[in-house]
Order: structure tokens, then sequence, then C-alpha cells
């Protein structure tokens, strides 16, 4: 107790005796002071204990207040200069926050019943709570994860560990989604793998969709299925084959390419499937470091595009019984979609040196790669390597030579069709005599391109000819085409020597080609030095009619002088042509609006045709769409045909029947209303020739109609003078009159043959430039 308390309490004690002594010392009022002030002792005891704890907390808020001045604002850590972060002890504040701290530190450890307030944040240490999987398990011996590869970029793996670890795991049902089992297949093998494994997962009662099959190589646009995807449950599963030399599935592995190079393209696009699986087959004996290569890049290149891999790529070896082997990774990937337990997508594979690898990890034998690498991996960069487009034993070539082709070197091909035989046995040429003046028998059919950057529907290329958008194969030199392609030429001119009918006379002209059509299967502008071989033939006086699917504008700008020159017009609109001719380009439209636009400016000194091949419910319909390309192109010629009907047209895509080939009558109707249109849009076209036998009829711009008669034909003689003065000349300086059998309505059958009408045994059919094919043929599809 203070002094000054007892001095109060003193003074108190005196006025008390002073008041007792005053009221006459009366015991009563005595008794009364007495108890009054004992009660005022025990209330300011109880004062000076409250008094004293006040006093304690104000001292306690000026530390506060003074703590806030210091150098960290209390907090150390390494802020503070006082602490040890800093090196130096004591710093500005002295030490106190240290020192602060750490009896803050010893009240927090010393506190009996520490219970934070519900306002107060808590700390958790996530350190351990996102374990992988795999590490856990396979201490317990239980199956181990199978490797995944990871999409994280080498840098950021430090830092994103809770995230990344959180994103691994996926809970998906795999079992709710829309499979779609895709192929490629050239020789059948793939095709009969990927129906086993629809089999088996149709199958599954579990599945609560019932399975797809799509051959990749019929698929109109990749971009259907590997840009957009056709749900928001689609799950693929790839059976794909691999071939040393071109073989369709390069396309498609050229274009899972080009996405994920294409900034357009949302870089992991696949991210919006359920997942994928690939099934490699292949042949490990004859081809050990290629084995499979391809089903593994289309892996990667999945994977790359955010694809996720629900099982691991099989590579099952068809050499030696693989089809067991396919039934087995077919059962194995059912159960795992019968599975619900998470797939870790993602992996980070720091996670993996928290334990040596196992020996299953040499059993998978899958090598660990970061999608950030996957573009600069080995395999990848097989995608776009240079290879034959045609080699001599690859199934593609095998097929040519069994349709009758002579493969010329590794992209070429010369084919002698049946309207030179026809030819040759004075049973009449085909439609370019009566609309050209071209002699059938004098005639080579060759393609410098076997490969196409179209696949039209009426095509009869039995989706086995390589497409692609630009050239990417091995190069041959013009002069060898040339030379070898008449040598085959000759070689089955000769075969016919023996055929009963064969004038003499024609058949000795025939081993002096006169016209060479530039077209057959394929698209001969693709090739890199398509101009030269152009003059090539011409310097052996072979005049040249070139074809182009009007894709290409650029070779077609740098074009050289050409006989005559074929844009094929196959549909009159977008829309239309996407259906038709299933282009390969994105932008096919504009590319075609680009080459009317050439032939009408940089190519008008050429003979201009546009070809149309008129298909009954694709693309008849909309003539005056078609005067409009007219109207932009500036053809000389628009040459009409009726695509024609060449049996069946399995497995290829081609959704023709007969129902789509049009009549004559239909074609001429067609043909009138066009030039009618044409002339009331004030283009001065008109209705010129024909050849009804093979429903082509010819409309003219009629500057080729002088003193009131068609000159639609060729005068070949002039024609070279006109190239070996090395004057520029234009097309109305080599024009011949049109003979009268050639004119529209005058049917076209050039006299001096005999017209033969073959029994009907089978349908009649014909190739692509209309010449019709021996009966043995009639497996294939429309051609035109
Ligand atoms: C010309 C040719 C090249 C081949 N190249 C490879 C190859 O590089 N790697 C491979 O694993 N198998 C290769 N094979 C084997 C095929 O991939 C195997 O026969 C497959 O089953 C063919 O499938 P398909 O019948 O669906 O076309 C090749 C086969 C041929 C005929
Ligand atoms: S018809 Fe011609 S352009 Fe069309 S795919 Fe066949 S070869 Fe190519």
């Amino acid at each position: 107790m203070s002094l000054s308390t007892n001095l109060t309490d003193h003074l108190l004690v005196c006025a008390v005796v002073a008041v007792y002594l005053i009221s006459g010392g009366r015991v009563s009022i005595g008794c009364s002071i007495v108890v009054l002030y004992a009660l005022s002792m025990y209330d300011s005891a109880k004062n000076l204990k409250v008094s004293e704890a006040e006093s304690d907390q104000v001292s306690l808020e000026g530390a506060e207040k003074q703590k806030k001045k210091t150098c960290c604002g209390g907090k150390g850590g390494s802020s503070c200069c006082s602490s040890g972060g800093s090196g130096k002890k004591g710093g500005c504040c002295g030490g106190a926050c240290a020192s602060k701290k750490k009896a803050q530190e010893e009240l927090t450890l010393t506190s009996p019943n520490p219970e934070p307030s519900v306002d107060e944040p808590i700390a958790i240490d996530f350190t351990h709570a996102f374990k992988p999987a795999r590490s856990s398990k396979s201490k317990t011996g239980t199956k181990k994860m199978p490797r995944l590869i990871s999409r994280t970029a080498g840098g950021a793996k430090k830092d994103t560990g809770f995230f990344k670890k959180a994103l691994t795991v996926s809970n998906e049902k795999l079992s709710n989604s829309q499979i779609y089992v895709f192929y490629s297949s050239l020789q059948g093998a793939a095709e009969r793998s990927a129906k086993t494994v629809l089999e088996t997962l149709s199958g599954m009662p579990e599945l609560k969709r019932t399975p797809k099959l799509l051959n990749l190589d019929d698929l109109s646009d990749f971009d259907d299925y590997f840009v957009n995807v056709p749900g928001p449950d689609a799950l693929y599963i790839l059976v794909l084959p691999s071939y040393d030399s071109d073989s369709p599935l390069d396309f498609f592995l050229q274009s899972l390419q080009e996405n994920a190079n294409d900034f357009r393209i949302d870089k992991f696009v696949l991210r919006k499937l359920v997942g994928y699986a690939v099934l490699g087959i292949g042949d490990s004996e004859s081809w050990p470091e290629k084995f499979c290569y391809q089903a593994r890049q289309a892996d990667l290149l999945l994977a790359k595009q955010g694809g996720r891999r629900v099982f691991p790529v099989g590579e099952i070896c068809m050499k030696f019984g693989g089809d067991p082997k396919v039934a087995e990774w077919s059962k194995l990937l059912s159960e795992t979609l019968r599975d619900d337990e998470p797939i870790l997508y993602e992996y980070d594979e720091t996670l993996d040196d928290e334990e040596p690898q196992g020996p299953e990890d040499e059993l998978t034998k899958e090598p660990l790669i970061d999608l950030e690498d996957v573009g600069k991996s080995s395999e990848l960069q097989d995608v776009s390597s240079v290879k034959k487009m045609i080699g001599k034993d690859s199934p593609t070539f095998k097929n040519l030579t069994k349709q009758g082709y002579t493969v010329v070197g590794s992209h070429s091909g010369v084919k002698i069709c049946r309207w030179t035989k026809n030819d040759l046995r004075g049973r009449g040429s085909c439609y370019k005599h009566s609309l050209f003046n071209i002699v059938s028998s004098r005639c080579m059919e060759l393609t410098p391109s076997l490969a196409c950057s179209s696949k039209c529907i009426f095509c009869w290329r039995h989706g086995t000819n390589p497409v692609s958008k630009t050239w990417r194969w091995e190069v041959d030199d013009p002069e060898y085409i040339l030379e070898n392609a008449l040598q085959g030429h000759y070689a089955k001119i000769k075969q016919m020597r023996g055929v009963p009918g064969v004038i003499a006379e024609r058949f000795a002209k025939a081993f002096k080609v006169r016209h060479c059509a530039l077209s057959l299967v394929g698209e001969p502008i693709m090739y890199p030095f398509i101009s030269k071989f152009v003059s090539l033939l011409h310097q052996k006086e072979i005049s040249s009619f070139l074809v182009c699917n009007a894709q290409h504008p650029e070779p077609l700008r740098d074009l050289g002088k050409v006989t005559q020159l074929y844009v094929s017009i196959d549909a009159p609109t977008k829309n239309e042509l996407k259906k038709v001719d299933r282009p390969l380009y994105r932008d096919f439209w504009e590319r075609l609006m680009e080459c009317l636009d050439i032939l009408r400016t940089t190519q008008s000194h050429q003979r201009t045709v546009f070809r149309m091949t008129l298909v009954k419910g694709f693309n008849m319909a909309d003539v005056s769409a078609y005067a409009d390309l007219v109207q932009r192109g500036l053809p000389c010629f628009i040459e009409v045909k009726g695509a024609t009907f060449c049996g069946t047209s399995d497995g290829n895509g081609n959704p023709l029947t007969m129902q789509n080939i049009p009549f004559y009558e239909e074609c001429a109707k067609f043909v009138k209303s066009l030039a009618t249109e044409l002339q009331r849009r004030g283009l001065e076209y008109d209705v010129a020739a024909e050849h009804a036998h093979s429903n082509c009829i010819l409309i003219a711009s009629t500057k080729f109609k002088i003193n009131n008669e068609w000159h639609t034909h060729i005068d070949f003689d002039k024609f070279f003078e006109l190239l070996n003065s090395g004057k520029d000349f234009d097309h109305m300086e080599y024009l011949q009159k049109t003979p009268e059998w050639a004119l529209f309505g005058n049917g076209g059958f050039a006299p001096g043959n005999t017209r033969f009408y073959k029994k009907k045994r089978g349908q009649e059919i014909q190739d692509k430039e209309g010449q019709n094919l021996p009966e043995s043929a009639n497996t294939q599809p429309i051609v035109v």
C-alpha cells in the first residue's frame, strides 16, 4: 500500500473520532461509523486491484504504438534489420521486434489451451496433402500408376506445385462418353482391328452410347473431329498402321501437326475430348526401327494438343497372328473404361525422384516426355520426312498397277484409255475429238502427280492415292518422267497388236504420240516442274491439255504456254463445292476465285476451259451461280459433262448412286439454260459442239464463231509453228473449223469409224477422261 493511501486513512480515522465526540459519544452512532468504515476499506482494496490491472494494459498499448515506429513495423523477419536475415543483431528497434516475437512464440508454446478465436486465420501445412498416388501405392505393393506426360513448362515446375498436382486428377466417367473408333487402312488389317475394338467396346453393358466406327480416309474434313469435336463427351480410339512409304495416314498426321502449329487454333484444342487412346499395328520384323512409329506420332500429336490419354499406346506386330493381341488390348481398354478410378492425365516427373524406379518402369519402356518438348521429339520430326509418293513395294503401287496404270518414277502415272484402244480399232475417239480435234489413238493420258489436294466424291481414287495440300515427296526429273511415260505408253500400245480389228495405219501412228492429256488421277499442277514438263512435251510436238482443280493459284499464275488449259468447276457455290470436292484447303473457295481471276487476266492468252461435271442432286440446280463463275473467269469454252456411274462405291466414301447420273436430255437442258443465262447477262456464249455418247456438250465464246461458223477445233501444226517462232501469240491464232458432225445436235460421232454397240453385261464404265474402262474395273466408283 502506498504512503498517500495511509495518510488518507489517518485523516479519515481522526474525522470519525471528531464526529463521535461532537455527537456526545453515543454508542449506536459509534457502531454505525465503524461498520461504514469497514465497508469503505473493503471497497478501496478492491478498486486498487482493478486499477493495477488497467495500468498494466495502458503500458502494453504504449509499447505497441512505439513498435509501429520501428524499422519493420514489428514484423521482424527478413525485412527487419534486427532479424537474422539482415545479419545485424539489435537493429533500429534494438532487437525489440525479435525479442517480442520470441516472447510471443514462448507464450504460444506454453499456453495450455490455445483456442483461436473464430476471426483468426488458421495456417495449415499442405506439403503432404497431394502425395502422388503412385508413390504411396507402390510402397504398399499395389498397382503402379501408368507413366503419363506432363504439360508443364520446365521453368514452371517448381512453383505450380499445389495447382498442378490438383489438376492431375480427373473423375470423368469414361463409360458415359460417346466413343469414336477411327482407323486408316491400306490392306485391311487396321480396319479389321478397329472392328475388333468396336465389337469389344459395343459389348460393354456399362456403355451409355453405342460406339461409332469411322474411316479417317473417308472424312471430308479432319477439322470436324480434330479441331471441332462432335460433342462434349467424345472419346477417340485410333487404330493406325505404319508405313515407311507414303500412305493416306501421312496426310492425317500432317494435318494434326499443322493444327498444332497453327496460331489460329487453340493450343490445347483437344482438351474438349474426354480422352483418347491409340492402337498401333505394324511389322516389327521387317521394320524393327520404324515399328508402329506412326501410331506413336499420332499419340504424341494428340497429347500435344491437349488430348488426355486414357490408355497406353498399343504396339502390335501383325506379322505373326496379331489379331489375338488386338483382342487383348481391346479387352484391357474396355476394363479401363469401366474403371471409375481417377486417371492421372498430367504428370510431374520430379515426383518420381522420391523413390527409385521399380522394375515395372522397365516394362513400360515408355519414354517420359514433357509436352512442351513434344514438338521437338525426333519421332515427330519424322511426320514431315520426305518419302517417295509411291514406293515400288507400297500397296498403292500394287493397287494402281492392278488398275492398269504404269507408275513412272515415284509420283507419275500413265495409262492407255479405252478410247485410245477404240480408235486403234476404228471405233471412234473420245469427246475431245469432236470438241477439239484430238485423235484418241495418238493421245497419251498422264499425270506427273498421282497425289491430289481434293477428295472429289466422283473420283475413282479408291481412297488410296495420296492427298496433300502441298508437295511433300521426292521429286523426279521432268525428262525422266516423259521418257519413261512414253515407254510405258508404247509398251501398252504394243500389246494391242494382236487385238482383232486394229487398223495397221493407226497402230503405226500410235507410236508417235501427238497429244498428252495431263489429268488422269491426281493434280498435275502440284508437280513442282510442271511448266518444264509441258515445254518438254512441246519440244516433241506433243500438245498439252492440262486439267487443274483450281486450288493452286500460284503455279497456275506461273504456268507457261499450254495448248489448252482446263479448270475443273465441280460446283457453283461454296457449300456445294465443299460437298462435291471435299477440298483439303480451308480457303478452298478463295483459291477457286483467285484461279478464276488468273484465267481472266494473266492466263487470258491461253485457250481456257471450264470443265463442269454434272451430278444430279449435288450440283445441277443453280445455273445462275455457274453464270457468276463464268462471268468472273471468262473462259473460252465451257465443257459440260454428265458424271458416269462406274459401279459400287465400296468403302471409299463415294456416296453416289445411279440416281445421281444425269441423262443426256438433262445435261442438254442444263447447258441450254446456262447459255441463255449468260446471254441474258450480255456475255457472248452459245452452245457449239457435242459428243452425245459421252454426255458431253460444249458452250463456246462466240468469238470462236467466225463468219457464222464455229471454230472450236485446234490447228495443232499452227500451234507448234507459233510456239517455235518464239513470238507471243494467243488462243485465237491456232483455230480450225468445227466439222459438221461435231456440232451441237449432230451427235459428234466422227465419220470413218464404225459405231460399236457393246452388249451390256454390266455397267459401262469410264475413267476420269470420260473414257470407258474394261468391265473388270467394275468395282470402281464414279469417275468423270
Ligand atoms: C510398304 C510397306 C511399308 C511398311 N512400313 C512399316 C513401317 O514402317 N513400320 C511398321 O511397323 N510396319 C510397316 N509395315 C507393315 C504394316 O504396317 C502392316 O502390314 C499393317 O498391318 C498394315 O495395315 P493395313 O492392312 O491396315 O494397311 C509396312 C508394310 C508395307 C507393305
Ligand atoms: S477428280 Fe481430280 S481433282 Fe478430284 S480428287 Fe480426283 S484427281 Fe483430284
